[in-house]
């Protein structure tokens, strides 16, 4: 089972978050680059307040954005998780320039976009995948999870869960709209140093049990029929959920 903190509110959820990014931050302090994938949903507002709590003291100059999904909408669409984030915390930020946070290009089909994203992650790291090489790994991936236990836009039951060899996909059936999508996927979620969960309120209770409350041993008796953020283990980065007591009344 995952590291599990719970919050009495959501504002104290944010808080710890930013004090847990602010770690990380410091620990990869020798690094000259940082990076991070972002998802959309309720967590560009659970995690505004306690990043900019710490806007002070976190490197952001070293952080290069990209996004754990995002939706093939244009970036002032008011379905980009790309605008949701700016708009919550990133335009607020002075150390986070432009250049550094990685939108889609979405003037191409999603097949092209999500190549694209591809291309654009490996010129960040200097990992190619055409050589072989394993996936890079994010130094922070920070998710949400649906009510229906999807995580970026890998959806219960859905092909793309048995995605081994692309780093970014594209999905074009999103049971929750829109249904052209991007998403990250295993064989990079499950190489990153670290991975925090934000799941808040009552909507989630039902799923937690069966995604942060799953043991090690319940995931390997479910395999495949986990749901998909059940099965974000990364193999030797930390995995942390930071919910609130309306989410975690059934754990
Ligand atoms: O569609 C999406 O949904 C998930 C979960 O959203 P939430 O509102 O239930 O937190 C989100 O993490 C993902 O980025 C988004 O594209």
């Amino acid at each position: 089972m995952a590291g599990i903190f719970k919050f009495a509110s959501k504002d104290d959820l944010s808080e710890a978050v930013g004090d847990h990014v602010l770690r990380v931050t410091q620990e990869a302090a020798e690094k000259d680059k940082f990076l991070v994938a972002l998802s959309g949903g309720s967590l560009p507002k659970l995690l505004a307040a306690g990043l900019l709590k710490h806007q002070d003291e976190i490197d952001f100059s070293k952080w290069h954005v990209f996004f754990a999904d995002e939706r093939h909408v244009p970036h002032d669409h008011e379905d980009s998780n790309m605008l949701a984030c700016k708009n919550e915390f990133l335009a607020k930020i002075p150390g986070i320039k432009e250049d550094q946070v990685y939108g889609i290009d979405y003037s191409v089909p999603v097949e092209e976009a999500a190549q694209r994203y591809q291309v654009a992650i490996e010129a960040v790291t200097g990992v190619s995948a055409a050589s072989g090489a394993p996936p890079p790994s994010f130094d922070l991936v920070l998710l949400g999870m649906g009510p229906d236990g999807h995580t970026c836009s890998l959806f219960p039951g859905h092909e793309l869960l048995k995605e081994t060899e692309h780093w970014v996909a594209p999905i074009k059936d999103s049971p929750k709209p829109p249904s052209e999508r991007i998403t990250l996927t295993y064989p990079v979620l499950n190489v990153a140093a670290n991975v925090f969960f934000l799941a808040a309120g009552k909507s989630k209770e039902d799923v937690l049990p069966l995604t942060a409350g799953l043991t090690a041993e319940g995931l390997n008796e479910l395999g495949e029929a986990a749901l998909p953020a059940a099965r974000v283990r990364p193999v030797s980065g930390k995995l942390a959920w930071f919910v609130d007591e309306e989410a975690a009344a059934k754990l």
